[in-house]
């Protein structure tokens, strides 16, 4: 099944973005999910809508797959159709990447690897190593431990607004995409529409700060202020000017550290801004404001940035306050809100594990010092 390729996770991405790209790339795709509603659903047609919203033609697209399988009742089918394939792609949310580790190890361990490949379309920045962790942590002997290994997994960078909607069959999206690997990993994915690229380091940063960290921060400070969709949110001016400090702080490290000029910088924050305010695409908050624990880890879109900017000489107080506001604001909004101390007491335990993490700590412990 050389122009076979299964994809895990027909969720909002799956289906507004992966599996659109790699049929358009001429591939047959085979979809696995967990969700049996909406597996039931495409299998009607064997095909779903796709709605790119601000297409001037062809705006309604038929994507049609090969096939649907369920990863947990059809599992043994699945396990023997992986043994066919060399290419897999993902994009099911980083909690559930165990779960497909699990299954594509007890397909592929003792296989030929020669060939496979997993690209985990997924909003991980070096998912590379991330994913070869979940697969070795499975229960292998030395030798398919050896074979595991050799499985390429190149970095990812995916970026495109997907929206699920009531009606199953229905994806909103828009035209812009992003859709890339590492090239240093693989050179060329084989797949026409997921191009190789060199520096993904700088393109991810760039993405994850001007993007992500742009889109979480305005949707956890809309929520709190009883806006809905993330449209809206993108464009009060409120929510926008409460977060202008942090984004000044994102941009003077991306120029600073990443070498991208002002210009560039301006027009990518520009063009994610107006993506964002995009009304025909109804996109909850709840699914861009959400698990907020591990976006606070030292690695990821919020304390990252803080400490690269401290370490190349930026000044990160109003960064520091700015993060301060948006944890407590979050905290808030919870059903059963953290005390003060304990939620001191979370943030000392995702962060105190070095340094940078301990002292970004202590300002913030100074800056509740001034409240009561
Ligand atoms: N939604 C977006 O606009 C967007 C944009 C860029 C990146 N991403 C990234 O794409 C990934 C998916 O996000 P999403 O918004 O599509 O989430 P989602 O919740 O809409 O979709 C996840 C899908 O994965 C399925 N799934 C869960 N566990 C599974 C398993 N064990 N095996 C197979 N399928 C499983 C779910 O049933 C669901 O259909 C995330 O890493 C996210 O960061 C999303
Ligand atoms: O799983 P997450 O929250 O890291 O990110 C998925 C999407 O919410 C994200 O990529 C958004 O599309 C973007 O940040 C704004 O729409």
């Amino acid at each position: 099944m050389s122009n076979t390729i299964i994809h895990f996770g027909g969720g909002a991405l799956g289906r507004g973005l992966v599996i659109p790209l790699i049929v358009g790339s001429g591939y047959e795709v085979i979809l696995a999910d967990t969700n049996e509603a909406l597996l039931h659903n495409i299998k009607e047609n064997m095909s779903y809508t796709l709605d790119i919203t601000d297409a001037k033609k062809n705006r309604y697209r038929k994507i049609f797959v090969q096939n649907v399988l369920s990863c947990t009742s059809q599992e043994e089918r699945l396990i023997s159709l992986l043994q066919e394939v060399d290419t897999v792609t993902t994009s099911v949310r980083r909690e559930n990447l165990k779960h497909v580790a699990k299954i594509l190890v007890k397909a592929w361990k003792d296989e030929d690897i020669s060939n496979k490949k997993v690209i985990c379309c997924e909003n991980i920045e070096h998912v590379s190593s991330y994913f070869q962790e979940l697969l070795l942590k499975q229960d292998l002997t030395m030798e398919q431990k050896t074979r595991i290994s050799q499985i390429c997994i190149p970095d990812t960078i995916v970026d495109r607004i997907c929206s699920a909607t009531d009606d199953l069959n229905l994806i909103k999206s828009e035209m812009f995409y992003e859709c890339s690997v590492d090239a240093k990993q693989l050179p060329n994915t084989g797949i026409k529409y997921i191009t190789s690229v060199s520096d993904i380091d700088i393109h991810f940063a760039r993405k994850r700060f001007l993007m992500n960290s742009y889109a979480d921060a305005i949707s956890f400070f809309a929520l709190s202020k009883g806006i809905k969709y993330l449209h809206d949110a993108a464009k009060s001016n409120e929510i926008n000017d409460i977060v202008k400090p942090f984004i000044t702080l994102l941009k003077t490290l991306l120029r600073n550290v990443y070498k991208i000029d002002e210009d560039e910088l301006d027009k990518w924050a520009n063009c994610y801004r107006n993506r964002l305010t995009n009304n025909n695409i109804l996109r909850d908050l709840h699914t861009v404001a959400r698990n907020i624990i591990p976006k606070l880890s030292l690695e990821e879109r919020f304390l990252s940035p803080l400490i690269q900017a401290k370490n190349n000489g930026i000044e990160i107080e109003e960064g520091v306050a700015f993060l301060k506001e948006l944890i407590f604001t979050e905290n808030k909004m919870k059903d059963s809100p953290l005390s003060r101390r304990d939620l001191l007491d979370k943030l000392k335990e995702l962060w105190a594990s070095n340094e940078d993490g301990r002292d970004i700590f202590k300002m913030t412990q100074e800056l509740l010092k001034d409240e009561i």
